[in-house]
């Protein structure tokens, strides 16, 4: 006798029940047969991690007529999963069985059959099959093939795993503390890497199958640090982080007996992976997934950045952070000299720069955090770049909260890679049975986004469970203003345009005022049309740019003109000292005053000591002169910068800004921006301001948490998706409820 039914309400339902609690359902539905309850062995790992014995009886096993033998959930961390299946004495209806493979229930096809009945014996890798590893330094990429064998990948020479017309996924580990004493290797067979819960089944097989290339990058022998700071610097630079004499340290590696040896390498590890990727015969119709996990994601980023500067990997790059660490300030610990950066930098403002840098070409990137700890660690880890990045609609989130599960904190770390690659199988496992089911609850609601791939969200727990990453979003929306600037409009009906702009809901009207000398050859209009203009509009603020070699001079005359505000260009001040006494001056005549920078102003203490002065600082993104040019990324570090200095001032960007770069700016910490083109080139104007450049300013600024808290709050689930739907890229979601989303991969 069959129980499906039984086992689908179990799931709808809920109780607090998530994925993995799930996936054993499944294998009961198939498994039950008439009085005997069969449980595959690696299910029964699964389940173990995801629900209490009591649980598991009350609403798997007891609704049954039979039971189920299972190991109290808090006395299973310590113990194999072996031991403890065979040490708990089954009840006379329960046949565990361990022989059982995945195989007959995974539908990958019958390749992916055949090859998953090899061993688990044959599936861990021995040492020897790495070169060198683990006595003489080895590190690089290897592609693996079924059953879990390897060979390095040589530029240029065949390499029996890799085929050039396949995508690629490549998988970066993180800090692998006392691995190397262990002799011990990360590779795709999970239950090696992480007894507790991995899977005794070779995780690279549905990709192969699929037909992926698999591959992961070893860094191991220089991530084997006592000290994470230490393995961390090696992404960054070849060169020693804490001040030994160089030849001791530089890109140091560990061996098997524990001991360091100085190598000859003169790349730091990213660079080192940047090659590597660079160096791919990758057909640009392929795919590229970079996945790297904890101290691997940074890594992944600076490799890629790098490899992307090149031209490589151009379009189809996506990279995924499993439970990524990203470094938080930590001077006197950490003063993080090794980045050759000023010491107020952390690696997770250097790795969110160039994320950021990534994504502005268009680079997709998903989260994964297993481990609430890599988001909630006050003085180690830090959450901004993913928070950031999120805020900018571009990377997704998934926050997979494994701490109430009973593991520990290296096992819950662990888990995010493993479900990231186990996704790839779960696709085509529980594709269709699970849209049954959704259709069947009628709580189903779809919404189909362009990403690159298909993406199925599924949410099964309560909002409790829901990411961490609410929690730690900023308060409020900060207040968001655009300002079209009239440069882009037809000036000779400069009223007309103004008024239109108004109605259609600007916030601030932005005129720039050339002199023809400080932009050669760049004139506009002066005061005299400042005035004419604020005898047409008496309630405007009309927010008045100088882009001319003696601004304040002009500072009187455009206050009795009726200037709301006016910007003084920093380059034009020339010190500190005549910027503090023109600020001084503009707030004396009642007007508001801004800095404006150009983009190749840095943030040097001058501009800071100026800054304080002023109410607003202009982050010039394209270089003055006219309207029309393209929004400078490069831009965005120093707006980052400024909103950390200032994090009550207003940031406003001008040049470039379109919907896109919008959210850019905003996520870096712009709160006004000013766009022309973007506005007056626009066939529905209003359209452009307030659901366009506003809602992307406003989603932006407001940090990821406060996106999703807004949306799933107050608006329903489906306006978020909408709105992640509007930047271009996302998923298809099925929600069963509230809860915390299960992401199937690809
Ligand atoms: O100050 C400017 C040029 O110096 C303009 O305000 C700016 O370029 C806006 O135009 P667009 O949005 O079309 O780039």
């Amino acid at each position: 006798m069959l129980y499906p039914r039984k086992m689908v309400e179990f799931s709808a339902h809920g109780f607090g029940w998530d994925f993995p609690t799930l996936a054993p359902s499944f294998v009961f539905v198939r498994n039950v047969q008439s009085q005997s309850l069969r449980i595959c062995r690696h299910r029964l790992q699964f389940a173990r991690i995801a629900c209490t014995q009591q649980m598991f009886s009350s609403h798997v096993a007891g609704p049954l007529p039979m039971r189920c033998a299972l190991v109290p959930h808090d006395a299973w961390p310590s113990t194999p999963p072996e031991r403890r299946v065979q040490s708990t004495a089954p009840s006379r209806k329960t046949r565990v069985c361990g022989n059982c493979r995945p195989h007959w229930w995974v539908f990958t096809g019958l390749a992916c059959w055949k090859r998953s009945r090899v061993r688990s014996a044959r599936l861990r890798r021995s040492v020897s099959d790495f070169e060198g590893f683990p006595h003489s330094l080895d590190y690089g990429l290897y592609f693996f093939g079924a059953g879990n064998v390897c060979e390095k990948y040589r530029p240029g020479e065949p390499n029996a795993y890799f085929l050039d017309d396949r995508d690629v996924l490549i998988y970066v580990h993180g800090w692998e503390v006392d691995r190397l004493r262990q002799k011990y290797r990360e590779t795709f067979h999970w239950k090696s890497n992480e007894p507790r819960f991995g899977l005794d089944f070779d995780l690279a097989l549905p990709w192969l199958t699929r037909r992926w290339n698999v591959g992961i990058f070893y860094w191991d022998m220089f991530s084997d640090e006592d000290w994470l700071p230490d393995a961390e610097a090696k992404i960054w630079t070849a060169e020693g982080p804490r001040g030994l004499p160089r030849s001791s340290m530089r890109m140091r590696y560990r061996t098997a007996s524990g001991d360091f040896k100085a190598s000859s390498i003169s790349q730091s590890c990213a660079d080192l992976l940047a090659s590597q990727l660079q160096q791919l015969p990758l057909k640009s119709s392929r795919k590229l997934r970079l996945a790297g996990h904890s101290l691997g994601s940074p890594l992944v980023i600076a490799a890629a950045a790098q490899a992307f500067a090149a031209g490589s990997a151009a379009g189809s790059l996506r990279i995924a952070l499993l439970d990524p660490y990203w470094s938080r300030r930590v001077p006197l610990v950490n003063p993080q000299s090794y980045m050759r950066r000023p010491a107020t930098r952390t690696t997770a403002q250097e790795s969110l720069d160039l994320a950021m840098l990534l994504a502005e070409q268009d680079v997709p990137f998903e989260i994964y955090y297993s481990c609430p700890m890599m988001t909630q660690l006050p003085l180690v880890a830090d959450d901004l770049p993913a928070r950031r990045l999120v805020s900018a609609r571009r990377a997704a989130v998934v926050h997979y909260d494994a701490s109430y599960q009973g593991l520990d904190f290296e096992a819950q770390h662990l888990l995010a890679p493993n479900l990231y690659l186990h996704s790839m199988k779960m696709r085509h496992i529980y594709l269709f049975r699970v849209l049954r089911l959704c259709l069947a609850l009628l709580a189903v609601k779809v919404c189909w986004m362009p990403y690159d791939g298909w993406r199925i969200a599924f949410a099964f727990l309560p909002p409790r469970h829901w990411p961490t990453m609410l929690a730690a979003a900023p308060g409020p929306a900060p207040k968001v203003r655009v300002g079209p600037s009239v440069l882009a409009g037809d000036l000779s009906m400069l009223a007309k345009e103004t008024r239109r702009v108004l109605r259609a809901g600007a916030d601030f009207v932005h005129l720039d005022v050339f002199d023809g000398n400080w932009v050669k050859g760049a004139f506009t209009f002066g005061p005299m049309v400042v005035k004419a203009l604020r005898a047409h509009e008496p309630s405007a603020y009309l927010d008045v740019h100088l882009c001319v070699t003696q601004p304040a001079q002009y500072l009187e005359e455009l206050a009795k003109a009726g200037a709301s505000r006016v910007l003084l260009h920093f380059e034009a001040l020339g010190s500190v000292h005549v910027a503090k006494a023109a600020a001084q001056l503009a707030h004396q005549l009642g007007l508001e005053v801004g800095l404006a920078l150009a983009p190749q102003t840095s943030v040097s203490r001058e501009v800071l000591e100026a800054a304080e002065g002023f109410d607003v600082v202009l982050c010039m993104t394209v270089p003055p002169g006219f309207g029309g040019q393209a929004f400078m990324p490069e831009v965005l570090p120093k707006l980052r910068e400024l909103r950390e200095t200032f994090p009550g001032k207003s940031l406003e960007v001008d040049g470039g800004v379109t919907v896109r770069t919008a959210a850019l700016a905003a996520a870096a910490g712009a709160n006004e921006a000013v766009a022309g083109s973007a506005v007056f080139g626009a066939k529905d104007l209003r359209k452009s301001i307030r659901r366009g450049l506003d809602g992307r300013l406003a989603g932006a600024g407001a940090g990821a948490g406060e996106i999703w808290r807004k949306g799933w709050k107050r608006s329903g689930k489906m306006d978020v998706l909408k709105q992640l739907r509007r930047s271009g890229r996302c998923c298809i979601a099925l929600f069963f409820g509230g809860g915390n989303p299960f992401w199937l991969s690809v």
